[in-house]
């Protein structure tokens, strides 16, 4: 490792999070280095060390990859003053630091350099607030310097420090010390293996306590993005085993004295001991209690439900099917019932009708809801009745966790009915906190298609439901869009009963490009892309949906090749680089995550049609928003997106990349949800071997959860 000592001279460019930074060092030789660092940016003029290695960047060249950095104290006067300039108090400018320094004379580089920022607190003249402040970056500095010395010493980015700081403060370094694994919960990009290592050379080893609760915690923590609530112990003692490859008795007891102390759950069934964080478990076991509570009795509506429905197919020229007789009959007989049927087959129709029953059968308080923004946009022009999303009508406790509510069992929701529809989204957490919330005379419809793509998250709550055979559900089969030669709904059905869809047709719904290389996919993509552009008069209604993010024919490749293609830099259209990825004027950007204060949510689609110093202007389909560039994390390219983004959207057209490349993720209910997202045309680029792989693939992963068995009431605990 090398070390170079100099002055910082420029700051080239540092991302939002202040994890990365380029700048401009000069050396005691005079010479000038550009330094990279995953850290955040030194101030210029600051006196600095940098300790990593050169390396030829492919198309910056020579450089320095700075693996830790270090603010030297100064070590004159002149230095001193830079120093303490530099340090970005405000109120503390020029003037204030003289009076430092006319305090203090040559003793202050002996405060500076040896960390005792308590004496700057003696200097008469300086405001309270300023003194304060002062200090407590003083004390920064140096906890930060200790930390980016602790974590060179164990060849561990700093990247991480000033984060570590922010939440320990004074005590940071003894804190890391003590449980190295405490790093896990606050550098969130952290990997186990890293902090294990850590924990190794400070002596944390085997089975030692600290070591087999971050384990734990490690698994755990990412059964919910697996889709499970729960483990079988065996599962949970063999994948810590795996990770910790520590003595599996002692694991055993270890997940033994959590049981006891209740930090963990556990419900024995079927000879198999099943394991839960708690709040799993609570989700689990309450989410079925309360729904078990609705199945107990009936509570029809006073209505005449034939003339009701008579009336109804007069006034909208329909004649409903039996199926979706019995699926209005149900809504009003029982307080919680099911409808799932695929696309087309009346779903939303029946939701409008049953909007009016309701209201003519005196229970006026209807909420229409969804699990995401754009099927409760949808739901609403649908059915000329406002829906809302489940979060938003749940309200969230701001600042904590996703599934922590205002509106609860104590706080219930003030309603008669409620539908909610997309109900395949809908995960155990998520519908328990929901049925928490509705009160026990109200009546509960839940409307989807099963044979979509399951939740993200835990457990598949609609399927559950079904499989139970303890709900009334009405299954419809009839599709009534378009009857004649609608080849998108034909081909969805087709793949769903696990028939290869017809890729020959020269429709001009669904049409299939083969393709036999990479190049060939990803011209093919952008050049349909151009073709379909140029017949739509808005951008948002064709969108490339692909079975992955990763990898070279995900969607964050795919999206840049196409930004490449179709928005390339120009001198006229504004651009901004966050955290790696440049955003310009006319890309089309999906929002990740729900921001209330703009109100808009996670998976709602837009283009960006001004970049100012601050803001990124983005168009969405309802709004225009100002999203301050701070915020940009909370926004991704999405020229393409993935098949788990697009649910419960729908556009006019969509281009599906589908290819071998995508291995595991050639599923049946996969390439089904990506159809069924197309209203007018769906366009296959890729190979036919590929797309009969996923039509007779069965989603075969199994998700661990035991909310089937509970409506059943099969399940003791
Ligand atoms: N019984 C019926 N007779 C004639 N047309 C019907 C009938 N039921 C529904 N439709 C029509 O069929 C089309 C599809 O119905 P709808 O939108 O309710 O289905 P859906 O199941 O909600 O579909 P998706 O999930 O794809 O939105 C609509 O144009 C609707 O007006």
């Amino acid at each position: 490792m090398d070390a170079i000592r100099g002055v910082v001279y420029r700051t080239i460019y540092e991302n939002t999070q202040r994890t990365y930074c380029v700048f401009i060092l000069k050396d005691y030789n005079e010479e000038y280095i550009t330094c990279t660092g995953k850290f955040e940016s030194p101030k210029e003029g600051e006196d600095i060390e940098v300790r990593g290695r050169y390396v030829e960047h492919a198309k910056y060249g020579f450089q320095f990859d700075a693996f830790s950095i270090e603010k030297l104290k100064p070590d004159n006067m002149g230095a001193a003053k830079l120093y303490l300039m530099n340090l970005g108090i405000k109120g503390f400018g020029e003037k204030s630091v003289e009076k430092v320094l006319d305090y203090f004379g040559i003793r202050i580089l002996e405060v500076l350099r040896e960390e005792r920022p308590e004496e700057i607190k003696e200097v008469p003249g300086l405001r309270q607030s300023v003194k304060d402040e002062l200090f407590n970056t003083l004390l920064g500095e140096g906890i930060l310097a200790d930390l980016n010395h602790f974590f060179e010493s164990h060849h561990i980015s700093s990247k991480w420090s000033r984060t570590v700081y922010t939440y320990y403060g004074v005590q940071a370094v003894d804190v890391i010390k003590d449980n190295p694994y405490t790093l896990l919960r606050v550098a969130q990009d952290m990997i186990f293996g890293t902090a294990d290592t850590l924990a190794e050379n400070l002596g944390i080893t085997g089975s030692d306590m600290r070591r087999l609760e971050a384990g734990l915690e490690w698994i755990l923590r990412n059964l919910d993005n697996q889709g499970h609530t729960c483990l079988p112990v065996d599962q949970l003692i063999a994948r810590m085993d795996d990770l910790l490859q520590t003595d599996v008795d002692d694991i055993a007891d270890f997940i033994q004295s959590l049981l006891e102390q209740g930090a963990l759950c556990s419900t024995y069934h079927d000879d198999i001991l099943y394991i839960y964080p708690p709040q799993m478990y609570v989700a689990e076991v309450e989410g079925a209690n309360y729904t078990r509570d609705f199945l107990l009795e009936a509570d029809p509506i006073s209505l005449d439900i034939q003339g009701f429905i008579d009336r109804f197919e007069q006034e909208n020229h329909i004649t409903f099917g039996d199926a979706q007789k019995e699926a209005i009959k149900l809504s009003f007989f029982e307080k919680f019932s099911l409808i799932t049927g695929g696309p087309g087959t009346g779903k939303t129709t029946i939701i409008k009708a049953l909007v009016k029953g309701f209201q003519l059968g005196g229970l006026g308080r209807i909420i229409l809801c969804a699990p995401t923004g754009r099927a409760a946009k949808r739901l609403t022009e649908a059915t000329e009745f406002e829906a809302t999303t489940i979060h938003r009508l749940l309200v969230p406790v701001q600042g904590s966790d996703s599934y922590d509510f205002t509106k609860n069992e104590d706080d219930p929701l003030d309603i008669d009915v409620i539908i909610i529809d997309e109900a395949s989204m809908l995960n155990v957490r998520l519908f328990y906190s929901l049925m928490a919330a509705i009160p026990r005379e109200a009546h509960v419809i839940i409307v989807g298609d099963v044979d979509q793509l399951p939740p993200i998250g835990a457990g598949f709550v609609l399927k559950d439901l079904l499989d139970s055979d303890c709900v009334p559900y009405t299954r419809l089969n009839q599709i009534y869009r378009q009857n004649s030669g609608n080849t998108i709904v034909d081909s969805a059905y087709a793949i769903n009963r696990g028939d290869m869809p017809k890729l020959d047709g020269n429709g001009d719904e669904f049409s299939f490009i083969p393709v036999n290389s990479y190049d060939a996919l990803m011209k093919v993509i952008i050049d349909v892309y151009k073709r379909e552009q140029e017949h739509i008069e808005d951008e948002l209604d064709i969108q490339i949906i692909s079975p992955m993010r990763r990898g070279e024919a995900g969607s964050t490749r795919i999206s840049q090749y196409v930004q490449q293609a179709l928005n390339p830099p120009d001198s006229h259209k504004g651009e901004v680089r966050v955290n790696g990825i440049t955003y310009r004027v006319g890309d089309k950007v999906i929002q990740i995550l729900n921001n209330y204060d703009l109100d808009i949510f996670n998976g709602e689609i837009g283009i960006i049609y001004a970049i100012t110093r601050t803001d990124i202007c983005i168009r969405f389909i309802h709004k225009e928003v100002r999203l301050s560039i701070d915020d940009a994390h909370m926004i991704m390219p999405a020229y393409a997106i993935t098949v788990h983004k697009s649910q419960g959207s729908e556009y006019g057209v969509v281009i599906i990349p589908f290819v071998p490349r995508y291995g595991g993720m050639l599923q049946r209910n996969l390439l089904y949800t990506a159809v069924t997202r197309a209203k007018r045309k769906v366009i296959i680029v890729g190979t036919t071997s590929a797309i009969d792989r996923a039509v007779h693939t069965v989603n075969a992963d199994e998700r661990y959860t035991l909310f089937k068995e509970r409506i059943q009431g099969s399940c003791d605990s």
